[in-house]
């Protein structure tokens, strides 16, 4: 990834590894925009993938990192959006595939089932991949409904 500009957001199950994540983040030299939430009290996730959404979807960021207890929930919010492909990895494996095969503008962690060191070597893989295009674009483009 070239730009090193970026989103994040999570619920309260993932708050915890959200600011673990963010650190790592700010040290490789990303400047991270946190969309909340900002504390382990109890929070409801579309309140935070919305924000995170409209800003990959007006220009403001290229893509973003997410992260719920299991993933679901932040996912499914996310992907309701028409300009947003995010993708639930759990492995670094499905990460990098999630930026070259689906061009995914959100990588989002099961924050409850991955640990630190998982969620760094995921989100790695999903910033060092790079989008395959060719025969994928067809594919993406057949998404929205
Ligand atoms: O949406 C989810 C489940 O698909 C997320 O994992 C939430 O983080 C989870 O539901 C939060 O659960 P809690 O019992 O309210 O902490």
């Amino acid at each position: 990834m070239k730009n090193k500009k970026l989103g994040m957001a999570s619920d309260h199950a993932g708050y915890a590894m959200k600011v673990k994540v963010k650190e790592y983040l700010e040290l490789i030299g990303y400047e991270v925009v946190d969309f909340g939430t900002h504390s382990e009290a109890s929070a409801d996730y579309p309140d935070f993938a919305h924000p995170l959404a409209n800003a990959i979807e007006n220009g403001e960021l290229e893509c973003g990192i997410a992260m719920c207890g299991s993933g679901n929930g932040i996912n499914m919010t996310l992907n309701h959006h028409k300009g947003i492909r995010s993708a639930l990895c759990w492995i670094p494996e499905i990460a990098a595939l999630a930026k070259q095969h689906n061009n995914a503008n959100v990588c989002t962690l099961p924050a409850r089932f991955v640990s630190f060191e998982e969620a760094k070597a995921i989100v790695d893989a999903y910033l060092n991949a790079e989008y395959e295009g060719g025969r994928h674009q067809a594919r993406i483009d057949k998404i929205p409904c």
